[in-house]
């Protein structure tokens, strides 16, 4: 399985404002280049508090990328998949939606009543972990379901604990043109943080893009 983590980030790293509430930081051109990456992938993964704050479809949004993906056998969309320990997804929430399929990975702390609704809501569940998800044994599972090319687009606290578990293969950011601060603000890798064990990258490539600069490296093994 290959893991690629995409994330839009202010000029001081941050992916959202300290009221978490969803904003626009890439321009017309890097939407498109994440539509595209979207269209080249299996999954689509998220944490939980981005489905709350955001309420993302995390679909393929360009027609033409979309028959891309009809000729080569794969459904239209990627499998939408989000981390979620206790099963907080509102069952309205666009994730849930018919465009694709989805799947929720829960710890064994997760309420059965929550469970249940989301298996009502057509959701896959994959339980992994005792309190909180354990990526690892969660990602074997999706890798055992056939994903291939996973993408993951954020938020701060799952790519940072994807980091800490080695699951992630490559980094790119997109760097706006804006200034968020906030001692509280998301950034690119929240939780714990590291103190040793940094995790080293190599640059692969840096490219203008509207009025910022796409980043990508690739994690060394
Ligand atoms: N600019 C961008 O590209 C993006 C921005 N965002 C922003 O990020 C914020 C949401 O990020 P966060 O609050 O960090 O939430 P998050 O999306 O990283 O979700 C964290 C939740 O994931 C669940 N989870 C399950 N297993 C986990 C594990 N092993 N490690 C960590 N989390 C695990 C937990 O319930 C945890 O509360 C929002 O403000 C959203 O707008 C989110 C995605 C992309
Ligand atoms: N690439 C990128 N640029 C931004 O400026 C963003 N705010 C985000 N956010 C991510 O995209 C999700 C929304 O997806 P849909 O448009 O609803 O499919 C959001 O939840 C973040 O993960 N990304």
């Amino acid at each position: 399985m290959h893991v690629v983590v995409n994330a839009a980030m202010s000029a001081d790293g941050k992916l959202s404002t300290r009221e978490r509430t969803q904003i626009v930081i890439s321009g017309e051109a890097d939407f498109d280049r994440v539509d595209r990456l979207r269209a080249d992938s299996d999954a689509i993964v998220v944490g939980v508090g981005t489905v709350l704050a955001d309420d993302p479809s995390l679909t393929v949004t360009a027609d033409a990328l979309r028959d891309t993906r009809i000729e080569s056998d794969r459904p239209a969309n990627p499998a939408r998949v989000v981390a979620d320990s206790r099963a907080r997804t509102p069952v309205d929430a666009s994730v849930l939606d018919d465009a694709a399929e989805t799947y929720v990975l829960v710890s064994e702390a997760a309420p059965v009543d929550r469970r249940s609704a989301l298996a009502d809501r057509g959701a896959t569940l994959i339980t992994a972990g005792a309190d909180r998800v354990d990526l690892l044994r969660a990602f074997a599972a999706l890798q055992e379901a056939g994903f291939r090319d996973v993408m993951v687009e954020g938020g701060g606290e799952l790519i940072f604990s994807l980091f800490d578990a080695g699951l992630v293969d490559e980094l790119i950011t997109y760097v706006g043109s804006t200034v968020f601060g906030g001692r509280d603000a998301p950034t690119l890798a929240d939780g714990e943080g590291f103190v040793t064990g940094f995790p080293s990258l190599s640059l692969s490539s840096v490219e203008r893009l509207d009025d910022g600069v796409v980043l990508s490296w690739t994690v060394d093994r």
